[in-house]
């Protein structure tokens, strides 16, 4: 609901909000330009004085403003002319022109009314309004992310939109509010929707009809201090009948210009000081530093327009989404997600229309959003966790292990966990397994021992499901049919055979980017944006379930190219080799952001065997700022399977990779990667003592033995691949 009540607006009034916010940032320097280029008033002096100095100069004078940066500006009339000028207080002289900014009057028409009279004020109102509910209901989200509002400035965790999206707001959420707010008193009070307009003094009565004195002679400007000044008007010679009238601080007053006398005054009402607050507060008039600060604050908009939209079509594409979902606070069960590729939310829904059909109230989330504050009338949580890297969490999951292990008191309803994975990993779902082990250790207690489910079966599903429901005392029947992703058609431009001598039969598959829609090509989705090292998934003729190749280009490559190796009986593998030019497959793109190399410049250790050099070939192809790249690569001979052997030597030749290493099984040393790795550890050490990232593609023996020789040299830093895996230095993708 409060998500809803915060999206909506945003996205209808997205483009209104940003003008508002960045005319008004850009407004906002002007009050601090005039505080700095006003000459301002000596201490002490007094309107009196002041208005003799500038009368001295211009005796057609007619009046004399003091704006709260304390700018003076004279107007009078000479000779049938009018003329203004900007007054330097100590003098009396004319200083520089009043005549204001043409940049500023346009910036605030556009600012107040899009040039659009009455009409736009409202436009603009309702911006302003949508601003107000953005960041209420905004602040209400960070503090519930956060995990209450004490936690205000805690630590951020997620993917980079959601965690830039709640930094940038914690800070600029106060200032947007009093920009918002502070507009709409505004704009009601132009309107005249509030009681605030200036309260006149009772008309004067009669002057007494005597010559003018000198401002100096009339005692309420001689007592009046300029720093009070707001506005001083001069009777017209030409109405015997006219009177000064003064508006200070402290209100309004007409005088007798012939004795000096106060005729008749009134002060300010209540309402008429809170607008001028307000005006104060909202265009930093009088406050520049405010102002300043106020429109630092209003330039974080277009950062969260955009980090919030990437962050909601994050959400669209992961089909985080169960519509007639029950909230939070009146769910009985609790039902989170944790997916990368969305087809456990697939799972989800069915297990919530089951529910839902017996007569549950659920309430589903992804596992990120998990905060025990909300689940007022829980009775049970049901974690539906997917498994990645080596055995990880999905990417938008992480950091909730941490929030789980540092509960102080588990919530009171028992909590069954579900993982999903494959059975072809070393760690068979190791998150939903870390999952359970961290909640056990809080104390949390247990409504089912963890279940699992491989490769995506409905069967294992299915069983699950009649165990939750022999839990809950009633039939649940979870009848899952896994949808299949939509694929793309991807046509084989070219290919490149290796290995068929040694029989390790492989091919570099290289495929034309499929022709992209507009809507693909601004939301990034399917093959508008991928990098190497994500994940091609291959729909191969006969089966539903997709098989997943890395990516050895990425979309700035403009091609799509994988290696494939021929297993022995391989469906998929079987067909995508057997592909000639021109061939077609239908295939989709799955992120896999565990495996990219970090940002930045420190150096990469690529280790990989066969057809396992796809992504590092990638990363190599990609390194066109030439950071150090070391590869590691083994084959069985150099002239039967060294894939990618005249791309290696040309990128080598370019500065793309900077040293190469290969280890031959049944050649020369006849050794393996690892081998070469535990040959070469000197060097191996010196780039990790640079701080270098590892990233190991190929068989799961391969990676065994690179973990092995490169835990010998760590150790020898004092250091150890978990700490390497802490800091996300390590990383594997292995088939
Ligand atoms: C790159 C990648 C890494 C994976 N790593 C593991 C793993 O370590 N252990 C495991 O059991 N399953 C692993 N899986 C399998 C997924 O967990 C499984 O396919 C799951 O059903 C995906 O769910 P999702 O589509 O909701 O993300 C991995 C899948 C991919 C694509």
């Amino acid at each position: 609901m409060l998500r809803s009540i915060h999206r909506w607006p945003g996205l209808i009034a997205a483009l209104l909000v940003l003008v508002l916010a960045l005319s008004g940032a850009a407004l906002s320097v002007f009050p601090a330009l005039e505080r700095v280029g006003a000459p301002q008033a000596p201490a002490g002096l007094s309107v009196a004085e002041l208005a003799a100095q500038v009368e001295a100069g211009h005796p057609g004078l007619e009046q004399i403003r003091r704006a709260p940066s304390g700018r003076i500006t004279a107007w009078w009339f000479d000779a049938g002319t009018p003329g203004s000028a900007v007054i330097d207080p100590a003098t009396g002289a004319d200083a520089i022109s009043a005549d204001p900014s043409p940049v500023e009057l346009w910036l605030t028409n556009l600012h107040r009314s899009l040039f659009l009279g009455d009409t736009g004020r409202l436009v603009m109102a309702a911006g302003a309004a949508a601003m107000a509910v953005l960041t209420l209901s905004g602040a209400a989200l960070v503090a519930r992310r956060m995990g209450g509002w004490r936690r205000w400035f805690g630590r951020t965790r997620g993917p980079w939109p959601g965690r830039v999206h709640v930094e940038l707001a914690r800070f600029a959420v106060g200032g947007l509010l009093l920009s918002s707010l502070t507009a709409l008193w505004m704009t009601a009070s132009t309107f005249s929707l509030l009681p605030d307009e200036a309260v006149d003094p009772a008309p004067a009565v009669a002057t007494a009809g005597l010559p003018r004195l000198a401002p100096t002679q009339i005692p309420l400007l001689a007592e009046t201090p300029v720093a009070d000044l707001r506005d001083l008007s001069f009777p017209s010679p030409q109405d015997p009948t006219d009177v000064f009238t003064l508006t200070a601080a402290g209100g309004t007053a007409l005088i007798d210009p012939g004795t000096g006398t106060v005729l008749s005054s009134a002060l300010p009402s209540a309402w008429e000081r809170a607008s001028a607050i307000v005006e104060m507060l909202h265009t930093g008039r009088g406050a520049a530093v405010l102002g300043l600060i106020l429109g630092l604050m209003a330039l974080s908009v277009p950062v969260l327009a955009v980090t919030g939209a990437v962050q909601w079509l994050r959400t669209r594409r992961s089909g985080m989404r169960l519509p007639g979902n029950v909230a939070s606070g009146s769910a009985e069960t609790i039902l989170l997600v944790a997916s990368e590729g969305g087809t456990t939310w697939g799972f989800a829904r069915t297990l919530r229309d089951a529910l839902a059909q017996a007569g549950h109230s659920v309430h589903a989330a992804p596992l990120s959003a998990f905060d025990p504050a909300r689940y007022g009338k829980a009775k049970r949580f049901l974690i539906l966790a997917a498994t990645y890297g080596e055995g990880e969490a999905p990417a938008a999951a992480r950091g909730v292990l941490a929030r789980i292990r540092a509960l102080k008191t588990p919530p009171a309803a028992p909590l069954a966990v579900l993982g999903f994975g494959d059975r072809s990993f070393p760690e068979f779902c190791g998150y939903a397994q870390d999952l359970t082990e961290a909640a056990r250790a809080v104390g949390w207690a247990e409504l089912m021992p963890l279940g699992t489910v491989n490769r995506q079966s409905p069967q294992d599903f299915a069983r699950w499901g009649r165990d939750l429901g022999d839990v809950l005392g009633q039939p649940l029947d979870l009848a899952h049919l896994p949808q299949v992703p939509q694929g793309e058609v991807l046509r084989l431009i070219s290919r490149r055979d290796y290995g068929a001598e040694v029989q390790a039969p492989a091919a570099i598959l290289r495929f034309a980017l499929p022709q992209l829609g507009l809507w693909q090509r601004l939301t990034g989705q399917g093959f508008a944006r991928f990098e190497a090292g994500d994940l091609l998934g291959v729909l191969p003729e006969g089966s539903d379930l997709p098989r997943f190749y890395s990516l050895a280009s990425g979309a700035r490559d403009g091609f799509v190219e994988i290696c494939v190796r021929r297993q022995p009986g391989g469906l998929c593998s079987g067909q995508l080799t057997a592909l000639a030019p021109g061939a077609t497959i239908s295939a989709f793109l799955r992120r896999n952001p565990a495996f990219h190399p970090m940002r930045g410049h420190k150096p990469l250790i690529l280790v990989g065997a066969g057809a396992g050099i796809a992504p590092l070939a990638g990363f190599v192809r990609a390194n066109r700022r030439h950071r150090p790249v070391h590869l590691w690569f083994g084959a069985r001979t150099p002239e039967s399977d060294f894939l990618y052997e005249d791309d290696l030597a040309a990128w080598r030749a370019d500065g793309r990779l900077s040293g190469l290493s290969t280890a031959f099984s049944r050649a020369g040393r006849r050794e393996h990667v690892q081998d070469r790795i535990g040959a070469e550890a000197a060097q191996v050490g010196r780039l990790l003592a640079a701080g270098a990232q590892v990233l190991v593609c190929g068989g799961r023996e391969m990676a065994a033995g690179v973990r092995e020789a490169l835990s010998a040299i760590l150790e020898g830093q004092g250091q150890s691949l978990a700490l390497l895996k802490e800091e996300g230095r390590y990383a594997e993708d292995i088939f």
